[in-house]
């Protein structure tokens, strides 16, 4: 199966079962094979459409007499990855992009008729390269909405966060592939170490410009297949998620409790920081998640970490008052991390108004796990206050035990006067996450 298969298939699994992107893509590559030019090719046509997907359909739309809805779904995702390459991709021949989308419609769809009309609506694209529709400027939501390809209500919200020049800037960088970062496991290997390493084995390695024991990978092939991978001596996270743990400051000796744990990136990092001293326990709600936790944990060799499973919201009096640092890194909505799962924009956002109950729930109940004079950090890798200040300042209005603590981070991240952070891809090159600290009062009952 090539590359344009594969993401075809990758395509049409996240419509019809809605997992995401990522790892559908990894499934399917895994399965069919792919060797390493193919998969690349594959992600980027695979990332490129979901990246793109209004814009293209915008335009597809433009030169079919039938409109996308009523096509069989395999018809509308070959037709886009030909629009795709056509409109993005200027290695790619443009006879090659349509003629693979006309043969993926005579493979892979049910209509007979499908290939021709591939065809008909792909060549008609062609024949317009130079004089395309233009996207109608009537207001910047839906303006914004279709160039960019994210839904309107979420515009909205970043509009009403960041106005539209910086609205532009971050709907561009979620449409851009961030590098690979990794974090060095100290414990075993320095970050120059590692560089040297991972370059002997044919990997492109750089140090990240402001992030200490942080590397940016390109060229990696199947990263789990490397020996410097097996031997535990990186984790894979993005610059954001230390930034977060290194705002909380563990140190050697500490006792932690990382309330939401899975897959283990804020645990490692912490274990890491703590020089593998102390006790890290790493908590999810999901009981199968316990392994991924600890396979992670064995493989880098952090032994202080112990998984377990919990609910974030319901109270273990063993644990009242007795940790130094308390992490809630709260499930959220992820629209900070869309560069990485391009589908997350496409999800129903019914679902997500229930959230900032349940973040409150579980932050309020990890309060108590706080040993007076203790630490507890709270993050999302989301952008909406909702999820981020305003549980905050509902739980502070709750709590009068906590307040914010003001915390220096890299430059140019900075500083948090406040004890709040926002980072924004398209400010920071990172993931877009929030990051809120609060101190425990001495004499708190
Ligand atoms: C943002 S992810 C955590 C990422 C992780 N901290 C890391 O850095 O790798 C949120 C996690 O919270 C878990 N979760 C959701 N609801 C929870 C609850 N009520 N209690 C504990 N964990 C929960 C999810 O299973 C998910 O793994």
């Amino acid at each position: 199966m090539d590359a344009r298969e594969v993401s075809l298939q990758a395509l049409y699994a996240c419509y019809k079962q809605g997992g995401w992107s990522d790892g559908v893509l990894k499934k399917q590559l895994a399965q069919h094979g792919a060797d390493r030019r193919d998969a690349a090719l594959a992600t980027q046509l695979c990332f490129g459409v979901l990246q793109n997907q209004m814009l293209l359909d915008f335009y597809l739309s433009r030169f079919s007499n039938i409109p996308l809805k009523r096509m069989e779904e395999k018809v509308v995702q070959a037709l886009r990855l030909g629009a795709y390459q056509l409109l993005f991709l200027d290695k790619i021949p443009q006879s090659a992009a349509v003629n693979s989308s006309v043969e993926l419609a005579k493979r892979h769809c049910k209509n007979p008729r499908a290939a021709g009309m591939v065809n008909g609506i792909l060549r008609a694209l062609v024949r317009s390269l130079d004089d395309l529709p233009t996207v109608p400027q009537r207001d910047p939501t839906s303006y914004l909405s279709i160039l960019y390809s994210h839904p309107e209500w979420m515009v909205k919200e970043f509009l009403l966060a960041i106005g539209t020049g910086e609205t532009s800037k971050l709907l561009a960088a979620n449409n851009s592939q961030p590098p690979m970062s990794v974090m060095v496991n100290t414990t075993k290997i320095t970050a120059q170490e590692l560089q040297d390493k991972l370059e002997e084995a044919g990997v492109e390695a750089r140090l990240h410009l402001w992030l200490n024991d942080c590397l940016l990978l390109a060229r990696t092939g199947n990263l789990e297949e490397l020996d410097a991978f097996q031997k535990g001596l990186f984790y894979v996270q993005d610059p954001a998620s230390r930034l977060a743990v290194l705002a909380a400051g563990p140190i050697s000796g500490m006792r932690v409790l990382d309330c939401c744990a899975a897959p283990g990136g804020k645990s490692f990092a912490a274990a890491i920081a703590m020089e593998n001293c102390g006790q890290v326990i790493s908590c999810d709600l999901h009981p199968h998640k316990k392994k991924l936790i600890q396979a992670g944990a064995d493989r880098l060799g952090l032994d202080i970490i112990t998984p377990q499973t919990a609910d974030g919201k319901v109270f273990h009096p063993e644990w009242e008052r007795a940790f130094d640092l308390v992490l809630v890194d709260a499930p959220c909505s992820g629209l900070g991390v869309i560069r990485k799962k391009p589908d997350i924009r496409y999800k129903d956002p019914a679902p997500l108004e229930g959230l900032p109950e349940i973040q409150l729930a579980i932050l309020s109940n990890a309060a108590r796990y706080v040993r007076p004079g203790g630490t507890l950090l709270y993050s999302t890798c989301t952008l909406l206050r909702r999820e981020n200040e305003e549980v905050i300042g509902t739980f502070l209005t709750r709590d009068s035990s906590f307040q914010k603590e003001p915390f220096v981070l890299p430059d140019p991240v900075g500083a948090a006067p406040e004890g709040m952070i926002t980072l924004w891809p398209h400010r920071h090159d990172t993931d877009g996450f929030f990051i809120c600290k609060l101190r425990k009062g001495e004499d708190s009952l």
